[in-house]
């Protein structure tokens, strides 16, 4: 079952050998209501990735809590999924064995005839049906990282995190992931943290997008995407869609600090 994130006055710093600490999150709050997909974006090196290690128990802050369904997190989780922009499958196992792995990792009751079959059937939710077999470097580039999401949902996650997963990808088959990720997310709830720096990525995908300052990173804007649940690549060339890139694309220049931020004049 999806849960809430909630991130409220988060502060860390990175303790970086005999050199001050490096502060890197000052006064983070983002909540994440369960089954709701959040996008962040922010300048390079914000610390976008470091609040995905927060999130997923890797880490934590030095101030503030990160929760979960209301549990502050206080050590990695099994319901949490995770999906990178290099899909790191391993080579020596087949594009089913490396999608069962998680399983293998949690040491789930199911058995190995099930655990395949789960499997299977994620695989063919993202057209990789008749791939089962084969090895990571037998497929394309789009092909792997469907393999990947796969390898994060079989599990079931209650949150899934994702990190940039189409960076990589040319842009006709990030759109076609989209366009999976969209339809996964009916299919199978979870509660989604993207981060991205991809602007339409993040309209075409979230519920809200959140906007961080640069470094060390303040919750800057956030952004209520008001478009359907049933959006299309065509959603986002419609002048609601396109005023709100507009208004993202401001606030990531006003977060690189090449734009001055403009109080409302009544
Ligand atoms: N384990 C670590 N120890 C020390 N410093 C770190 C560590 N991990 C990250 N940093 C530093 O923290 C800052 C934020 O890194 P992070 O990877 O969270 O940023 P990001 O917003 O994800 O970057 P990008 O957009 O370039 O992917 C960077 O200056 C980075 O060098």
């Amino acid at each position: 079952m999806p849960v809430s994130i909630s991130i409220e006055g988060v502060k860390h710093a990175y303790q970086t050998g005999q050199q001050q600490p490096l502060p890197v999150l000052d006064d983070l709050n983002i909540t994440i209501p369960e089954g709701k997909f959040t996008a962040v974006v922010g300048p390079s090196g914000c610390g976008k990735s470091t609040l995905t290690r927060l999130v997923s128990g890797l880490l934590f802050p030095n101030e503030g809590t990160v929760s979960l369904g209301g549990e502050p997190v206080k050590a990695p989780r099994s319901t949490v999924g995770m999906a990178f922009q290099n899909p790191v499958l391993l080579e020596w196992r087949s594009i089913i064995q490396n999608v069962v792995l998680p399983l293998e990792i949690v040491k789930s009751e199911l058995t190995h005839n099930q655990r395949l079959k789960r499997a299977a059937k994620l695989l063919k939710m993202v057209g990789l049906e008749g791939f089962e077999h084969k090895r990571p470097s037998e497929l394309s580039g789009g092909m792997r990282q469907r393999a990947s999401l796969c390898r994060s949902l079989v599990h079931n996650p209650d949150v899934l995190i994702l990190d940039e997963p189409f960076g990589a990808l040319d842009a006709f088959t990030r759109e076609d992931l989209w366009q999976l990720m969209r339809d996964i997310k009916i299919k199978q709830p979870f509660t989604g943290l993207l981060i991205t720096h991809d602007l339409r990525e993040s309209v075409f995908l979230a519920d809200q997008v959140v906007v961080l300052s640069s470094r060390p990173a303040k919750t800057q804007f956030v952004l209520d995407v008001d478009l359907p649940e049933d959006r299309t690549i065509n959603s986002l060339y419609t002048p609601k869609a396109v005023e709100m890139l507009a208004t993202l694309r401001e606030q990531i220049e006003i977060a690189q600090g090449r734009k001055e931020e403009v109080a409302d004049v009544e």
